[in-house]
C-alpha cells in the first residue's frame, strides 16, 4: 500500500507539516488519533469545508482515527479573520448551528470498528471553566509577542478598528483543544486549512510544555484558489452550501461542472477519492478533448453522490441533460424540474403569450424584435422544441408539470416561464 503522506502530496493536500519524517513515521507505524475541528458560523458547511470533511474521511480510510470537533465554545468566540471582526451570534442559534454542522459531518465519516470516528464539541470541556482558570492554566503558557504574529492577528493590528480581546483570545481556546483532545483521546494529529497553521501550532506549543513527553503533529491543506483569482466557493447567488434546503443538489452539481479547465485537475486531485491510475486516465482524456469536460463531470458527479446520495446525484444528471436538449424534458419529476429551473432566470406570467414575448421577458434577448431575429434564425427553443413561426404561442398542453417551460436561446442559454393561473 502507498504511503499515505505520498498519498496525501501526490494529491496537493500536504501543504504544510510539523517534522514530516516524524509524521510520516507516525503515521505508519499506526493508527494515530487525529482531529479538525469546524466553527458553526452558519446553519451549514460549503464547499470550502470539504477539502478538510474529505481529508478526515481520507486518514480514516487510511485506518487512522478521527475526532470531528464541532466548535460549540470557538464557535461563539469567532476565528479572527484577516478583514474584519466578526458580529457574535447569540448561543442557541449556535447551538442549533452545532447540531446541524454534526449531522452534516457525520456521513462522511465511519462510526464502527476499530478507527470508529467520535464526534466532540469543545463547548463540553470550556463551559465549566471559570475565567479565573482559563488565564493561570492556559492564558499563562501563551507569549503575546508570539501572539501578535498570527498572519491574521497581524493583518487585523494594521486595521483601523484592530481587533477585539474576544477574537485575539482564539488561539488560545483552540491550543487548549489539541491538550484536552490529546489528554482524553491520546489525540495526536491536528489538521486543518493552511489558514489555521498558527492554531495549530498554538495546540502543539501548549502540549509541549504541559506534557513533556508527548509527540503531536500538525499537518495544514492548501487552500482552494482559482486561476481566476476570484474566491473559491461563490457563484452569484452566494456561497456554495452542502445543505439541500440552502443550494440545490442541482446548484451543487453546476458549480462542479463550471470550474475553469485550469483549476480542475488540483480539484480533483484534492477532493476526488478515484485513485492515483484513474486520476490519471481523467487528466489525459481532458487533455486530448477539453470540450467534454470529462474531468469536470467526474468531480461533479463524485462530489453530488458522495453529498447528496446517488439518487439525487441521477435525477440531477438527468435534469442537466434535458435542460440542455439531450434528453426528455417531460420524464422530469417535479422536484426535480422545480429545483433545476429555481437556478435559471424565470417569470412568472398569468397566461401564455407569444414566444417573442416571452424571450424578452424573461431577458434571453434584449428586445421583442431580437426575439424576432433569434426565432428566424432558429435559435429558439421551447421545450427543446425549435420554434418555427414567429408569431407562435405556446399551448397549455406543453406546460411541464402543467406550469412550467424551459426556453432556450441556441444552445445554452435557459430561462423559465412559471404560469400561476388556471
Ligand atoms: N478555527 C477553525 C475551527 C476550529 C475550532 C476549534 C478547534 O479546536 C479546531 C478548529 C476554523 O475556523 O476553521
Amino acid at each position: 500500500m502507498t504511503d499515505i503522506v505520498d498519498e496525501l502530496k501526490w494529491r496537493g493536500l500536504f501543504a504544510l507539516s510539523t517534522d514530516e519524517d516524524a509524521l510520516r513515521k507516525a503515521l505508519a507505524d499506526g493508527p494515530v488519533t487525529f482531529y479538525c475541528g469546524f466553527d458553526p458560523t452558519a446553519a451549514s458547511l460549503h464547499v470550502g469545508h470539504l477539502v478538510q470533511v474529505l481529508t478526515i474521511r481520507r486518514l480514516q480510510q487510511a485506518g487512522h482515527r478521527p475526532l470531528a470537533l464541532v466548535g460549540g465554545a470557538t464557535g461563539q468566540i469567532g476565528d479572527p479573520r484577516p478583514t474584519a471582526e466578526r458580529t457574535l451570534n447569540d448561543p442557541e442559534t449556535i447551538a442549533n448551528w452545532v447540531g446541524r454542522l454534526r449531522t452534516q459531518i457525520e456521513p462522511f465519516l465511519s462510526f464502527e470498528g476499530e478507527n470508529a470516528a467520535t464526534m466532540v464539541n469543545n463547548l463540553d470541556w470550556t463551559a465549566g471553566l471559570s475565567a479565573i482558570e482559563f488565564l493561570r492554566d492556559i492564558g499563562k503558557h501563551f507569549r503575546v509577542n508570539k501572539m501578535l504574529t498570527k498572519e491574521s492577528v497581524a493583518r487585523r493590528l494594521e486595521s483601523q478598528e484592530g481587533i477585539s480581546y474576544t477574537e485575539f483570545s482564539y488561539q488560545l481556546l483552540q491550543g487548549m483543544d489539541f491538550l484536552e483532545l490529546y489528554r482524553r483521546y491520546g489525540c495526536t494529529l491536528q489538521t486543518g486549512g493552511s489558514d489555521q497553521w498558527g492554531n495549530l501550532t498554538a495546540g502543539i506549543d501548549l502540549i509541549h510544555r504541559l506534557e513533556p513527553d508527548a509527540t503531536v503533529h500538525a499537518m495544514g491543506t492548501p487552500l482552494m484558489v482559482k486561476a481566476d483569482g476570484t474566491k473559491f466557493g461563490k457563484t452569484e447567488g452566494g456561497a456554495v452550501w452542502l445543505d439541500p434546503e440552502l443550494t440545490t443538489p442541482y446548484a451543487f452539481y453546476q458549480f462542479w461542472l463550471n470550474v475553469d479547465d485550469r483549476d480542475i485537475s488540483t480539484y480533483l486531485r484534492i477532493l476526488s477519492f478515484k485513485s492515483r491510475e484513474e486520476l490519471e486516465e481523467i487528466e489525459k482524456q481532458t487533455e486530448e478533448r477539453p470540450q467534454a469536460r470529462a474531468a469536470q463531470r467526474a468531480l461533479a458527479e463524485e462530489l453530488t453522490t458522495l453529498v447528496h446520495g446517488a439518487d439525487q446525484c441521477a435525477a440531477v444528471i438527468a435534469a442537466s441533460k434535458a435542460l440542455f436538449g439531450q434528453g426528455d424534458l417531460t420524464d422530469l419529476d417535479e422536484a426535480t424540474l422545480s429545483a433545476a429551473l429555481s437556478e435559471l432566470p424565470r417569470v412568472q406570467v398569468a397566461e401564455l403569450g407569444q414566444v417573442v414575448d416571452l424571450l424578452a421577458e424573461v431577458g434571453l434577448v434584449a428586445s421583442k424584435s431580437a426575439a424576432r431575429r433569434t426565432v428566424k434564425e432558429g435559435g429558439a427553443y421551447v421545450n427543446n422544441v425549435k420554434v418555427a413561426a414567429e408569431d407562435a404561442v405556446p399551448g397549455r398542453d406543453e406546460l411541464l408539470h402543467g406550469r412550467w417551460l424551459v426556453l432556450r436561446r441556441g444552445k445554452k442559454n435557459l430561462a423559465a416561464v412559471e404560469v400561476t393561473a388556471g
